[in-house]
């Protein structure tokens, strides 16, 4: 640390502390369990970056006499990096709890899709809202994830499927990043249904989306990712090919939702084109699983998607680490697939459902997160260098976590080096 620097803000008297520090790079088998833990902690921040992290002793004894604009007792609980949701359909209108009742009498997700409702339904609801509307609405889902100690979001389009609406949700996430303290990354996932206007004629959809509707949203600069629901009655392999290549060859990010009820070749195909992210997976073959590892793709697990579709499969996620590749998740917060903001409680279905460990969930909700959204080089650890982004857990293990389910365990949220949730559920704003 430079000499006379000054520090905003040093976290300390932290118990155990979750640094995840390690390689530059997505965390991958049993890299997945090493989280560089330290006990008695302390963290230094200035102009909201981390400039000193380790052991109290020695961080003290780094900042000499720097001054020290506020502190933060963390009472010897837990610290961990600030979490990190990378797959969320965050900006929507109305929600879908009707849908209950049809699951509860045995509707499938795709039955409910294929007579109009699902993702349809949620479309109708979106372009009748007003930007307005879906803001008030994203930003009080965004403060649920903040209250969980999430301070990154990825947010997808998708329920617009025109031009206008799809772009009306893009600038309500380019709003929330702009005014809520949680940073967001915007992914344009105009290819996540064919609109109702457009049945039986999906290939025109397909042009339109890669003739229109990518090239407006480069020139408006309102996504960084492009994804499409490669499945059966959705997009084929095929058409989530050419979209897909469209799209990078005009500079996004690539991520697509691969595999989710029938093996389709979706893994397979995020390997082959280089995804930065392929996510669900629950039928990736090992075929696909290969190709990912070969490409360096990143596996985004859902499992509260898979546990409130009721399925008894779920991603093989002791297999992926296993081959190798780095296993992210998330809460892929929607209104009917998996109505949740918590990522606290994906981090128990991961354990219970996926079979991962607390460290591996750990490295799944941070640093691999981070790099499943392109921002591996600024959080997802606690480093030098990194934003000032910490939860402070009401726990003193890892596991406690995962374990006591069903509640937030957050006492804290520090977000570029300033407290923004304190006592578990006041925001700060
Ligand atoms: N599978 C596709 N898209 C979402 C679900 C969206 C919805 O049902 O509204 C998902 O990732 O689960
Ligand atoms: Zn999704």
């Amino acid at each position: 640390m430079e000499t006379g620097t000054g520090i905003d803000l040093l976290v300390h008297n932290i118990g155990t502390l979750v640094t995840m520090a390690g390689k530059a790079a997505a965390r991958k088998g049993a890299e997945m369990s090493e989280l560089s833990m330290v006990s008695n902690g302390a963290v230094a921040i200035s102009e909201g970056k981390i400039v000193a992290v380790g052991p109290e002793d020695k961080v003290r004894a780094q900042l000499g006499n720097a001054a020290i604009a506020e502190q933060f007792d963390a009472g010897g609980r837990l610290v961990t990096p600030g979490l990190v949701d990378p797959h969320t359909h965050l900006v929507h209108g109305g929600s879908r709890e009707h849908e209950l009742a049809l699951k509860l009498k045995g509707s499938t997700y795709l039955e409910i899709l294929a007579q109009g409702g699902g993702i349809l339904c949620t479309v109708r609801a979106t372009r009748q809202a007003t930007e307005e509307e879906l803001y008030a609405k994203a930003r009080r889902s965004l403060d649920i994830m903040l209250l969980h100690g999430v301070t990154t979001v990825e947010a997808k389009s998708g329920y617009g499927l025109t031009l206008q609406d799809e772009l009306k949700q893009l600038r309500v996430t380019r709003s929330l990043n702009e005014s809520h303290p949680v940073d967001m990354v915007s992914t344009f996932m105009g290819a996540h249904m064919v609109p109702e206007e457009y049945k039986g004629r999906s290939d025109e959809f397909v042009e339109l989306l890669i003739r229109l509707m990518l090239p407006e949203v480069k020139r408006l600069n309102l996504a960084e990712f492009c994804d499409v629901f490669c499945e059966h009655g959705v997009f084929t392999v095929e058409q989530s090919e050419r979209i897909l290549v469209a799209a990078k060859a005009l500079g996004f990010g690539l991520k697509i939702h691969a595999d989710e009820i029938e093996p389709m070749g979706g893994a397979e195909l995020a390997g082959r084109i280089g995804c930065v992210s392929a996510e669900h997976l629950l039928a990736a073959s090992d075929e696909g699983l290969e190709a990912m590892e070969r490409a360096g793709v990143i596996a985004v697990c859902l499992p509260a998607t898979s546990f409130n579709l009721r399925l008894t499969r779920h991603a093989r996620a002791r297999k992926m680490i296993e081959f190798g590749l780095p296993v992210a998740l998330s809460t892929d917060y929607n209104p009917g697939s998996s109505p949740t903001e918590s990522i606290q409680l994906v981090m128990t279905l991961a354990c219970l459902n996926l079979g991962m460990t607390p460290e591996e969930v750990m490295t799944a909700v941070t640093i691999n997160a981070a790099y499943a959204i392109g921002r591996g080089d600024s959080i997802g650890s606690l480093e030098v260098g990194k934003l000032g982004d910490l939860v402070i857990f009401e726990a003193n293990n890892l596991a406690y976590l995962p374990y006591h389910f069903g509640i937030n365990h957050v006492n804290a949220v520090i977000k570029r080096g300033k407290v923004v949730v304190s006592e578990g559920s006041r925001l700060s704003q």
